[in-house]
């Protein structure tokens, strides 16, 4: 039998080799040139063996801690594709255990289940999430951001004024990194077994509307238009939700320009990374700039982040908005900073955009579907937004009256999302570049 120690030493050694070939490993766009780790706690020493390590991947300067958990029931030591491994974190959370520097908790007014196996869910994505029956989903955070994670923080202001938009949060593991600070690495929630998230409806309907090639959106069975204005009114809510839990303020003349100034330095970032995006630069500096001369009083307040479709769940009580991290790739003081709610709502426009291209990408060119894919975003970006004014709070108003705002958020976003995909997913990068394309008017 393998003991902690030895097991550890092997992961850390395979470590740098096998990162990139994870989903979760947020710096797929260098290579990884040390790994060392910070904290090893021993959660169970045999049968299964269950070793939480806290280790520093370094990428030339960058250097960034990430969480591990490490068995002896898997071929490649991941102890959380492993069950019963996966029951003890579980049960810990039940038990209120503080095991090193790590604490587990369960939520003032939760009851938990104790014994549960867990699954990881076959989506992976930025985290590693794990099931329990139908009951609870428990997310590790993989690369750890010091302090209280947004996504808890979020979760419970909003399960204080009674949102009904969110799964509620039952518990939490919290490490303590470096620095001492206190660090959020786990969020247990309730788990929706009926779910089906957003993305996935999205695609659903336009692989329909693809399928029918000479049918428009609204003649076809798989019309998403209803959906997404329903999205839309669940979206507004959690922003007056928000709002009410931790309140909202008028952005000075110096936010705005200094949200503007973040989409120019964002910009030139990205732009030293992948230079497909240089051609389109000229073009969106002005659109940023516009925002900065027109935006006038805007609201800032606390808001999702990374919204899009895959934050967004349709199940029986109406649409649920969930993993309030933030973007992964913004800076975490940023991400905890008061903003305009129109950055979500150019997040989930940006999406359906993704959603209609999709199908599209590596494909020979097909005017036809080109033209379809088109018909589909307009009109239920559309229908969001008209559902958004619907049930939009007085202080942020109807986002189709902040037309270059809303424009600059989009283009922000998509700005992002070429770092993200040249990072993560280079097969997508064109689905990105071809919306800044069009939307600036730059040709494809
Ligand atoms: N409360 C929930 N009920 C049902 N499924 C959920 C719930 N929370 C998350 N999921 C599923 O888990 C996936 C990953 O969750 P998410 O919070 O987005 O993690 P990540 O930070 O890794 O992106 C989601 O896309 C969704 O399919
Ligand atoms: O869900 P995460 O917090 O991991 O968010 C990251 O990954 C997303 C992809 O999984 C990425 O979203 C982009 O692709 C989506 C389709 O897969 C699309 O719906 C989004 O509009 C697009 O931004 C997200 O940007 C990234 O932060």
């Amino acid at each position: 039998m393998t003991g902690p120690n030895e097991l550890v030493d092997k992961v850390l050694a395979e470590l740098p080799d096998q990162l990139p070939a994870q989903r979760w490993f947020g710096g797929k766009d260098r290579p990884v040139t040390g790994v060392r780790p910070l904290r090893t706690t021993v959660l169970n020493a045999a049968d299964p063996v269950l070793v939480h390590v806290v280790v520093e991947v370094a990428q030339g300067d960058r250097r960034e801690p990430y969480q591990l958990l490490v068995g002896d029931r898997t071929d490649d030591h991941d102890a959380t594709h492993d069950a019963e491994s996966a029951g003890l974190l579980l049960d810990l959370i039940a038990d209120g255990a503080r095991v090193d520097h790590l604490a587990f908790a369960a939520e003032p007014d939760a009851e938990l289940h104790r014994g549960l196996r867990g699954r990881p869910i076959t989506s992976e994505q930025s985290n590693t999430s794990l099931v329990y029956g139908s009951q609870y989903i428990l997310k590790l955070f993989r690369k750890l951001t010091p302090g209280d994670n947004p996504d808890l923080v979020l979760h419970r202001a909003l399960t204080a004024v009674g949102c009904e938009h969110i799964a509620r949060p039952l518990g939490s593991i919290t490490g303590t990194l470096g620095d001492g600070r206190p660090t959020t690495i786990g969020m247990l929630a309730q788990f929706l077994p009926d779910a089906v998230d957003g993305w996935a409806m999205a695609t659903t309907s336009v692989r329909d509307l693809m399928a029918e090639g000479d049918l428009h959106p609204d003649e076809v069975g798989g019309d998403f238009a209803g959906e997404a204005q329903r999205l839309g009114h669940a979206v507004a809510r959690v922003h007056a939700d928000l709002e009410r839990a931790l309140g909202s303020e008028p952005a000075a003349d110096d936010d705005i320009g200094q949200t503007v100034q973040a989409m120019r330095d964002r910009l030139d970032a990205v732009v030293e990374d992948v230079p497909d995006l240089l051609p389109y630069v000229p073009a969106l500096r002005s659109a940023f700039d516009a925002a900065a001369d027109t935006a006038g009083a805007i609201s800032i307040q606390h808001i999702h982040g990374d919204l899009h479709l895959g934050q967004v769940l349709r199940t029986v009580q109406g649409w649920l908005l969930i993993d309030f991290e933030g973007e992964p790739g913004t800076p975490v003081d940023e991400r905890r900073s008061l903003r305009s709610p129109l950055r979500d709502v150019a997040g989930v426009l940006r999406s359906f955009d993704y959603a209609a291209h999709q199908l599209l990408v590596g494909a020979a060119e097909d005017h036809q579907l080109t033209v379809r894919a088109l018909e589909w975003a307009r009109r239920n970006r559309a229908a969001f937004t008209e559902g958004y004014a619907e049930a939009a709070s007085s202080s942020v108003g109807d986002p189709r009256e902040r037309g270059r705002l809303l424009r600059a958020f989009e283009l922000d976003k998509a700005v992002y999302e070429v770092a993200y995909e040249h990072a993560n997913r280079p097969e997508w990068l064109t689905v990105p570049l071809s919306s800044i394309a069009r939307i600036t008017g730059e040709g494809a």
